[in-house]
């Protein structure tokens, strides 16, 4: 989905019918005249009255964008004090016109970035307002930059909390959503430029609630044929967000003279030659939907993982509760468990204990423990006829709704023992021979710090 940022003094509702029409969602729209600056007794100077769209546009297809002026942490007091009133006006104003068409709709204003590293009067005033918000979000604009020091650099800058704090946004977001006390309507739009920082650095942003990508006509590059096009770390950089359902908002004034008909990539209906005005940043959005139909698609694996994404599971109880068939279907999709480490493990223990020349005459006895609907057992008849190793498979189940065909661990739940399988498996300890051996042998469980503003507002601490 793209948005069209577009600057203020055009008439909004013609540009933004040229705009959905040339294939753009959304508008991102100035609310209030940019010279207004508040006078005692003034009324707010709104850029357009909210009878100038329909409710429905308004909640659909406009995002706000709060004058630029703007700034909490002025050292001007008056300026200081003028910037808070304006914002709270402004939010106010928003919430009541991008609000009426349906209670339900979540809306979007576009904060602009903090003017300075230390923002904290910007951020009191953001989470005052906050406090009294339902349905509505506010996307906080940051430029995406940090500046890498080289690895004799580090420390230097380590030692330079002024400097790190001016040049890495993700820092200045961190602070401000403290400040905020982690809002979950609290979200951020990243400025994309022409130069991006270091993958890690990218990479911290793919856990933070990033809503807009918002790229400048002036970050493309241009292609052969004088078409908008961008680098290679730009593309992998958008379909990182496209995966992450990050909108992407086109600014600026088109810098590539072409046209917009013939420019079309994207094959999207809208753009038939002749058939309409294209709006002239149609070329940026025709490119980015190329990028995005150019995606591969998701493998079945990961499709099958993406509803689980950013959230948090209790831990199963398969030892009290008996599971349903649902939830071993889920454990059953995740073929490296079974596939590439059960059946192999099993392969290489009969491998190990029957030798090629006593394979007709020897017959291993394996016991799946808690075998559920039977992937170990199918796992461990594969490794048996792999390895040509005869095999009897005792499945032991206590879950009536688990359906087996033959009676044959894992045992390990989500953190290797909060299925108590030391205390199942103690019990099925006395059916083992004395050499017999126990797959898996130990268990490790791993602790992986992670980033995932979410998942830490959903826990609440
Ligand atoms: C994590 S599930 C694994 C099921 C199956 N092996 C799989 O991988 O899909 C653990 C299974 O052990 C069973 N189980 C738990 N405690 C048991 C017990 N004391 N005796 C027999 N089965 C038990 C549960 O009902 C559940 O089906």
């Amino acid at each position: 989905m793209e948005v069209l940022d577009f600057p203020a003094g055009e008439c909004l509702p013609a540009v933004l019918n040229q705009s959905l029409s040339s294939g753009f969602d959304f508008l991102l729209s100035p609310l209030v005249d940019p010279t207004y600056r508040p006078t005692p007794g003034a009324v707010l100077p709104v850029s357009a009255s909210d009878l100038i769209l329909g409710p429905s546009q308004w909640s659909s297809h406009i995002v706000g964008k709060l004058s630029e002026w703007i700034d909490l942490d002025a050292e001007d007091e008056q300026l200081r004090l003028d910037s808070e009133l304006t914002l709270k006006q402004e939010v106010a104003w928003a919430s009541l016109s991008l609000q009426v068409s349906n209670s339900m709709t979540t809306l979007h204003v576009f904060f602009l970035p903090p003017k300075r590293s230390s923002c904290g009067n910007y951020a009191r005033v953001v989470n005052q307002i906050l406090q009294g918000l339902t349905n509505m979000q506010l996307w906080l604009r940051l430029p995406l930059e940090k500046s890498e020091p080289m690895d004799d650099d580090h420390d230097k800058v380590k030692n330079n909390d002024h400097m790190n704090e001016m040049e890495d946004s993700w820092e200045l977001w961190n602070a401000f959503r403290l400040l905020c006390d982690h809002s979950s309507q609290l979200c951020v739009a990243l400025d994309i430029s022409s130069t991006l920082p270091s993958i890690n650095s990218l990479e911290r942003w793919f856990g933070e609630p990033v809503r807009a990508a918002i790229l400048q006509t002036n970050a493309f590059l241009t292609n052969a044929r004088g078409y908008p096009c961008l680098s290679k770390r730009h593309q992998k950089l958008l379909t990182g967000f496209f995966n992450h359902s990050v909108q992407v908002i086109i600014s600026g004034r088109s810098k590539h003279d072409v046209s917009p008909v013939e420019g079309v990539l994207s094959g999207d209906e809208n753009h038939t030659e002749g058939t309409l005005i294209q709006h002239s940043l149609s070329p940026y959005l025709n490119y980015i939907s190329y990028l995005y139909q150019r995606m591969d698609p998701l493998p079945e694996q990961e499709r099958f993982e993406i509803n689980y994404r950013d959230f948090l599971q209790s831990p199963l109880q398969p030892l009290m509760d008996n599971l349903e068939a649902q939830t071993y279907e889920t454990f059953e999709k995740d073929i490296v468990k079974y596939t590439q480490q059960y059946q192999r493990a099993v392969a290489k223990a009969l491998v190990d204990r029957v030798p090629d020349d006593a394979v007709s005459t020897t017959k291993t006895v394996l016991m799946v423990v808690g075998a559920g609907r039977g992937p170990l057992v199918r796992a461990s008849l594969q490794a048996a006829e792999e390895t040509g190793r005869k095999l009897k498979v005792y499945a032991v189940e206590k879950n009536p709704n688990a359906v087996i065909t033959i009676h044959v661990s894992e045992l390990l739940g989500s953190f290797g023992d909060n299925e108590l399988s030391p205390e199942c498996l103690d019990g099925a300890q006395r059916f083992l021979k004395p050499d017999g051996i126990s797959i898996p042998s130990s268990y490790t469980s791993f602790i992986q710090p992670i980033t995932a503003s979410k998942l830490h507002n959903d826990v609440g601490v």
